[in-house]
């Protein structure tokens, strides 16, 4: 493909397990360099029916990147420059509630962010402040929530993500603190990807699997062994859920989606005072509101 090509408007970004995409016809495997360095793996683009796709796994495809190293701003800048809008990511979390069993998959609806070591803005050169009230696309979110009832899995439609920096998962009272906050899950990816994707007016939805009940209910049963055994019994119906998916994102209605003009009320610094580095590193993301 080049970049006459018609733009692949769904990604799917896969986390802990999923490595890679079934289904899809590949037509390609993208690298694609980018002002904030390279993705944290080639992009692969593929067709499902008449959609096209783009899959990239956030730890690469050997799942070399921990946590505060997954080059998140390098991945939302590669999926923009294909035309991505609608973003699905899957995560692996912990579960912070009784009903929230392992192998239970929750679409969270809200995030509460505890990374302190990771680049959280697209924007260093300026000053960018937009609207994270809802994380997670409600429209997106139904989407997802309709494909897992069709699939008959136990689901829970609602969720706060506790996004920590990690990468060793929490100690007993930061589980119970949580906990305390009502929060839902425990992970590590959320943030500041969720972030990033609003700042580059990408709408944003996550499947998460619960793969333990962190440390405040089993406090040996966390560690990667035991989670990558419950992923391993569940990819699969990760996997289904993604191809429900795929064919039901409403397409033609982007413009329905808050994120498409994340950056309409969001831009304080006035053009002239942007500098020409700046304008052209971030043009994908700013020209829409800089032009003329
Ligand atoms: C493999 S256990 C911890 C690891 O799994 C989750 O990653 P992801 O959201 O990419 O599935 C969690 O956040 C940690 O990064
Ligand atoms: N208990 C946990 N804490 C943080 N991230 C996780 N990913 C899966 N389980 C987790």
């Amino acid at each position: 493909m080049g970049t006459s090509d018609p733009r692949v408007p769904i990604a799917i970004i896969g986390g802990s397990g999923l490595y890679d995409l079934d289904g899809l016809e590949i037509l390609e495997e993208r690298t694609i360099e980018t002002p904030f360095g390279m993705p944290s793996a080639p992009i692969l683009i593929g067709q499902l029916g008449d959609r096209r796709v783009a899959f990239l796994p956030r730890h690469g495809k050997h799942h070399q990147f921990n946590p505060s190293t997954v080059p998140y701003r390098a991945n939302i800048w590669a999926l923009k420059s294909l035309g991505v809008f609608w973003v699905v990511t899957v995560s692996a979390v912990g579960s912070l509630q009784e009903d929230i069993v392992p192998g239970h998959v929750v679409i969270p609806d809200n995030i509460i962010d505890k990374t302190y070591r990771r680049a959280n803005t697209l924007f260093e050169e300026l000053a960018v402040h937009i609207n994270l009230t809802h994380p997670f696309d409600p429209m997106l979110r139904q989407v997802l929530i309709d494909a897992v009832r069709q699939e008959d899995l136990p689901l829970h439609e609602d969720g706060t993500y506790v996004c920590m920096e990690g990468p060793a998962f929490s100690t007993r009272a930061e589980s119970e603190l949580h906990r305390s906050w009502g929060a839902s899950l425990i992970g590590m990816t959320a943030m500041p990807e969720a972030r990033l994707a609003r700042e580059a007016e990408l709408c944003y939805a996550t499947i998460a699997l619960a793969t333990d009940y962190d440390c405040w209910k089993d406090e040996d049963e966390v560690d990667v062994t035991n989670v990558m055994a419950i992923l391993k019994q569940n990819i699969a119906n990760v996997r289904r859920i993604l191809q429900r998916v795929i064919p039901a994102i409403p397409l033609e209605r982007e413009e329905e989606c808050d994120a498409s003009r994340a950056l309409q009320y969001g831009i304080m610094t006035p053009k002239e005072a942007i500098p020409e580095e700046a304008r052209e590193k971030l043009g994908i993301f700013l020209d829409k509101y800089l032009e003329s």
